[in-house]
C-alpha cells in the first residue's frame, strides 16, 4: 500500500500478520491488519473475544515482533521496538509500594525524566482526577475506579504522545464503567492525545471515538471501518439519538455476521 508515512505523528500499521505456536501447529492470530491512527485523533478497536486485539497492541508496542508487516509511527519504523508507546492495561498494574504521586511518574521515569520535574505536573493532573487528596496514598486504599484513574494519569504523564488503553474499563462495574467513560471524554477533549482504544462495547467505542475499527474473529482482519459523526464535545444524551443508534445496530450486526460465519467454518 503506499501511505505517506511523512503525516507527521500517525501511526501506521502495515499488512501486520501475528503467527503463535500450539501443540506444534501454527495459530493465525493477525491477518495482515492495515490501520490507521491520525495524530491527535481517538481510535478504538471492537472485535470478537480472543480475536488478537490485545496481540496487536503488543506489537505495536514492541514486546512482540510479527511474522510480517509494519509498524510505522511519525515515518519511523518502530517494529519490535519498545519505548515509543504509553500504555493503560486492563488492570491498573500499579507499584503496592509506591503512592499515588509515586506511581503516576513512573512512566516519566522509566524514560529518564527526574521526580522533582515531574512533580507539579504530576499534582496538577490527580486534581484534574480528583485524586489530589490521594497523593501520598498506596494503591490498596483506592476503590477499582479510583486505581484505574490514576493508571490513566500515569499513561498521560508518560513523555511519548502516542498512547494505547486495553479494555481499561472492563473490570469495573457499570455504573463506574459510565463515569469513567464521561471523566475521560472531558479530559481528553482537553488534552487530545493520540489514542488507540480497545473496547468490547460499542456504545464506549461510539462515544468516545473519532474512528472505529472492527475486526473479525481470529485470525483478525478489519471487516470494517467508521469515521464517527458526532460532534466535540460530545455529551452522554448522545446514546439515545437516532445516528447513535443505527450505528450502533449496525456494528452489531457486523460483528454478529462475522462470528456466524466464523463458525460456519
Ligand atoms: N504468546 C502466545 N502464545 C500462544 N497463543 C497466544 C499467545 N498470546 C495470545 N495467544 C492467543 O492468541 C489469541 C488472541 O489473544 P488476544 O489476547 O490478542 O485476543 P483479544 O482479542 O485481545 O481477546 P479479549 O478480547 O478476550 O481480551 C487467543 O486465542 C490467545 O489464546
Amino acid at each position: 500500500m503506499n501511505y505517506n508515512h511523512e503525516a507527521s505523528g500517525d501511526l501506521w500499521i502495515e499488512n501486520l500478520v501475528q503467527t503463535f505456536e500450539q501443540d506444534g501447529k501454527p495459530l493465525h492470530i493477525l491477518n495482515g491488519i492495515n490501520l490507521r491512527v491520525k495524530h491527535g485523533e481517538f481510535v478504538s478497536l471492537l472485535g470478537p473475544s480472543g480475536c488478537g486485539k490485545s496481540t496487536l497492541l503488543q506489537n505495536i508496542g514492541g514486546l512482540l515482533t510479527p511474522k510480517s508487516g509494519r509498524v510505522i509511527l511519525q515515518g519511523k519504523d518502530i517494529t519490535g521496538q519498545k519505548g515509543h508507546i504509553s500504555y493503560m492495561p486492563q488492570q491498573p498494574a500499579l507499584l503496592p509500594w509506591r503512592d499515588v504521586l509515586s506511581n503516576v511518574v513512573l512512566g516519566s521515569e522509566i524514560a529518564g525524566v527526574k521526580r522533582s520535574q515531574m512533580k507539579a505536573k504530576a499534582v496538577e493532573w490527580l486534581e484534574k482526577a480528583g485524586l489530589a487528596s490521594f497523593a501520598h496514598a498506596y494503591p490498596h486504599m483506592l476503590s477499582g475506579g479510583m486505581q484505574q484513574r490514576v493508571s490513566f494519569v500515569r499513561a498521560m504523564l508518560s513523555p511519548q504522545s502516542f498512547m494505547c488503553l486495553d479494555e481499561p474499563f472492563g473490570a469495573l462495574d457499570a455504573i463506574t464503567r459510565l463515569e469513567m467513560q464521561q471523566w475521560l471524554l472531558q479530559i481528553w477533549e482537553e488534552h487530545r492525545k493520540t489514542v488507540l482504544l480497545i473496547t468490547h462495547s460499542i456504545e464506549e467505542a461510539l462515544l468516545l471515538s473519532d474512528r472505529i475499527y472492527v475486526f473479525s474473529p481470529r485470525p483478525a482482519k478489519v471487516i470494517q471501518q467508521h469515521l464517527v459523526p458526532f460532534a466535540r464535545p460530545r455529551r452522554e444524551e448522545l446514546i439515545y439519538s437516532h445516528t447513535f443508534n443505527e450505528l450502533k445496530s449496525d456494528i452489531y450486526r457486523t460483528l454478529k455476521g462475522s462470528m456466524a460465519s466464523a463458525h460456519d467454518h
